[in-house]
């Protein structure tokens, strides 16, 4: 009897077959040069889920890989989390990272960990960030903007992101521009091939690596010095885990590995989603009008350098509108990588234990059936309730990202204060997207400024 279509389907995609490329590689060269251009939709995902549908089979960097994608798929692996998948990083990432950072960890100790992250943004943490968060963006702005009729918004937001992560969250003074370009250092290296020789881009993130450990060790120590000899703890991420380092739930090794994790995690996305918003903004004249009102209206209710409370970045609905649009147009992480620790059934598929998943954000941002014409940017699609697990760029389930209330303070913060004090315009409308293995402006985004005042 022949199989009925479905079950041909199913077994094509799911059987090793020859037509998945070279035995190790696969189709590892296919994604990277789509990837590096930006076209992981357009020319990897699409034309395969057009071929086989939501769920198909390919080989990655010598793992056997089902990408899978749509709600139902999105919600499955991302709750089942530690039951039926583990996150699954490359070695070069777990080695810069270190293995005691949150992203290694599973049940209890990555509960931890998330409870001593997470409890920084509860309310009354964002409500005493703001203020702090206010501050370092006028300072940034006073420093880096003021006097200049032009500057690479990418570049400013990226070293922005990384100030606030150190100073807002963390409570780590920094002197502008020390350590940031160490930090650099080690990005660059976290998803390079982990070759440790003299020149490579891991060596050199190796070695990068080890001069911010010195830097964090010593501020780790003397925090616990003042902790142990009376100092209240503060709020701010590093005294909360100091102070879980002193009660002994977690060690030195890993207060370092998460430190720099967070700095990791939350660098090239938040300023990749901000540029972006800025270009989707010049881009769509009618949508930056209305921002523009929004945020208009709250500046005229503060008295001059008062800053902003969370009451008011409550009140920028429609700019948390025009951010979300455009992170599902442009999501700042494509997808991510799972490892089935068993074998699972989902919708007449097996996946093999040891077989990554691999999710990616556009097979449900780019889908009419969740986003009524997917590719155009309307952002009060998000004033209705959107279905669960269909708009993914922060993940979901138990590892749902750590710092998305950070990250949303930041975007509407700093939005907030480039919008009501300057003029700007992007010098070149059209410039081309890059993936390195993030996405990032090409040249990266210059944009012409001027100072304005309200009228
Ligand atoms: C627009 C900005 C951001 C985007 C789009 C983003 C996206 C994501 C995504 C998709 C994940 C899930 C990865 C997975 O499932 O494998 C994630 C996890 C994570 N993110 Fe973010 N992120 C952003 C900003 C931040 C910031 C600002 C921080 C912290 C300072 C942060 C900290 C983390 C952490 C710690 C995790 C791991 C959570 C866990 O394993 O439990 N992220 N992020």
């Amino acid at each position: 009897k022949q199989p009925t279509n479905k079950q041909q389907n199913t077994s094509r995609k799911l059987l090793p077959s020859g037509d998945m490329g070279l035995p190790w590689i696969g189709e590892t060269v296919e994604f990277y040069k789509a990837q590096r251009a930006n076209q992981l939709f357009e020319s990897f995902f699409r034309p395969r889920m057009n071929k086989y549908g939501n769920i198909f089979k390919t080989k990655l960097m010598g793992s056997p890989t089902v990408v899978v994608n749509g709600a139902a798929a999105n919600k499955f692996f991302m709750s089942n989390e530690f039951k039926l998948v583990i996150s699954s990083w490359p070695t070069s990432s777990v080695e810069l990272m270190g293995r005691n950072s949150i992203m290694e960890k599973q049940g209890d100790s990555h509960r931890c960990l998330r409870g001593i992250i997470t409890s920084t943004l509860s309310v009354s943490g964002l409500t005493a960030m703001v203020p702090r968060m206010c501050a370092s963006i006028q300072t940034h702005l006073e420093n880096n903007w003021r006097n200049h009729d032009e500057i690479s918004l990418y570049r400013s937001t990226k070293m922005l992101t990384f100030t606030i992560v150190l100073e807002c969250l963390f409570g780590i003074g920094i002197e502008p521009g020390s350590l940031f370009g160490v930090f650099e250092r080690v990005l660059e290296g976290v998803l390079s091939p982990p070759i440790n020789f003299p020149g490579t881009k891991f060596a050199r993130a190796k070695k990068a690596r080890s001069e911010i450990e010195k830097v964090l060790v010593g501020e780790i120590r003397r925090k616990r010095e003042a902790m142990e000899g009376g100092e209240e703890e503060d709020g701010m991420l590093l005294s909360k885990l100091v102070a879980a380092l002193i009660r002994g739930e977690i060690t030195e090794e890993e207060v370092v590995d998460n430190v720099v994790l967070l700095v990791f995690a939350a660098h090239d996305t938040t300023s990749y989603a901000i540029t972006m918003t800025f270009k989707m903004l010049a881009n769509n004249p009618n949508s930056y009008a209305l921002l523009l009102k929004e945020h208009e209206e709250i500046a005229r209710n503060k008295r001059a350098g008062e800053a902003l409370t969370l009451e008011d970045v409550k009140k920028m609905e429609y700019t948390w509108q025009v951010a979300r649009e455009t992170m599902r147009l442009n999501p700042p992480i494509f997808g991510s990588f799972r490892k089935a620790i068993t074998d699972i059934q989902f919708e007449g598929f097996t996946i093999p234990k040891g077989w990554k998943v691999l999710w990616t954000t556009y097979g449900t941002h780019y889908d009419e059936k969740y986003f009524p014409d997917p590719m155009s940017f309307n952002p009060s699609r998000f004033a209705d309730p959107i279905q669960s697990y269909a708009f993914i760029p922060f993940g979901g389930g138990p590892r749902l990202c750590a710092g998305y209330q950070l990250a949303k303070l930041n975007i509407l913060v700093l939005v907030h204060y480039v919008v009501t004090r300057y003029n700007w315009s992007l010098v070149y409308p059209d410039e081309p997207i890059f993936m390195d293995p993030l996405p990032f402006p090409s040249k990266g985004m210059p944009i012409k400024i001027s100072p304005r005042s309200l009228a």
